[in-house]
């Protein structure tokens, strides 16, 4: 839930946020707040430039205008491993998992930008960087076990044996495993049925309450995902941000309705 009021400082800010792609453009002036603990949604329809605004926070496309700020501190432009290092964590559309890693390795993974032993330390000073492992280990099975105890209980198992629903699942815990302030999930629930987004609701929400700083920032398609869990839902349509506000207030504006949720959305 958000303790800090709109006008408190915010965790992440992007400030006339545009990227062009030639004549296309894909984020347009996008200004958004988001506060320490909050969770928002965003949504639109496909093609608004969703994932585009997330390449363009964590560093993946450098703006053609504006700027992102974290915690106060402009990191526009700045490269992908600076954003991840300085605790923003995402997830993307299309798996990004090692499937002949056990779950527990692809945790450890997300790890890398905590830990401090590097190939060098492992050879000249083995049992630190030995020490440090067993540490992340054991730091990455609470992560599993915060996330998910059924994934938790497949962590030595291979990730290319997951279902679907799953994969995002660990996907989620290897993000988390960067010890983020912000973390990103683009379309957590896509390839899930109805009671493996319940699930995913409920596994998100464990992770508020065992993380009570950490903010969320999800793209979402599944309304019932975004009717329950947000704090504020963020529509964008053509690249540009349309609405903002509780779910059940952009649900009914008539501009909401005709970009994106239809008419038969409206009268539910
Ligand atoms: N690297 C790129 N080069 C050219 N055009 C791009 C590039 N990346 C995105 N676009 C275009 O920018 C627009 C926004 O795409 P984006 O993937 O951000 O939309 P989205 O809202 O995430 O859609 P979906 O819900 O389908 O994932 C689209 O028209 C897309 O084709």
């Amino acid at each position: 839930m958000v303790t800090a009021s709109d006008t408190a400082a915010p965790i992440l800010e992007t400030r006339d946020l545009t990227i062009s792609f030639g004549g296309l453009v894909a984020v347009n002036g996008v200004d958004l707040r988001l506060a320490r603990s909050e969770v928002m949604c965003i949504i639109g329809p496909n093609g608004a430039g969703k994932s585009t605004l997330f390449n363009l926070i964590s560093g993946i496309y450098r703006p053609t205008r504006g700027q992102v700020l974290f915690d106060g501190q402009d990191i526009t432009g700045k490269p992908v491993h600076r954003i991840a290092a300085i605790g923003i964590a995402r997830t993307f559309q299309s798996s990004r998992l090692f499937n002949d890693l056990t779950l527990l390795d692809n945790v450890l993974i997300g790890m890398h930008t905590r830990t401090r032993s590097g190939v060098l330390d492992a050879l000249l000073r083995p049992g630190r960087a030995r020490a440090e492992l067993d540490a992340a280990a054991e730091r990455a099975e609470a992560i599993l076990h915060g996330l998910s105890p059924a994934l938790h209980a497949r962590r030595n198992t291979l990730a290319g044996a997951l279902p679907q629903a799953d994969r995002r699942r660990l996907e989620i815990a290897r993000a988390l495993a960067s010890e983020p302030k912000v973390i990103m999930l683009d379309e957590p629930s896509s390839g899930m049925d109805d009671r493996d987004t319940d699930a995913l609701i409920g596994d998100v929400r464990r992770v508020m309450a065992e993380k009570p700083g950490l903010s969320f920032l999800i793209i979402e398609h599944d309304m019932r995902l975004v009717a329950t869990l947000p704090d504020r839902v963020t529509v964008i349509d053509y690249g540009s941000k349309i609405a903002e506000g509780d779910y059940a207030d952009i649900r009914v504006m008539p501009r909401v309705q005709e970009a994106y949720l239809g008419q038969r959305a409206a009268n539910a």
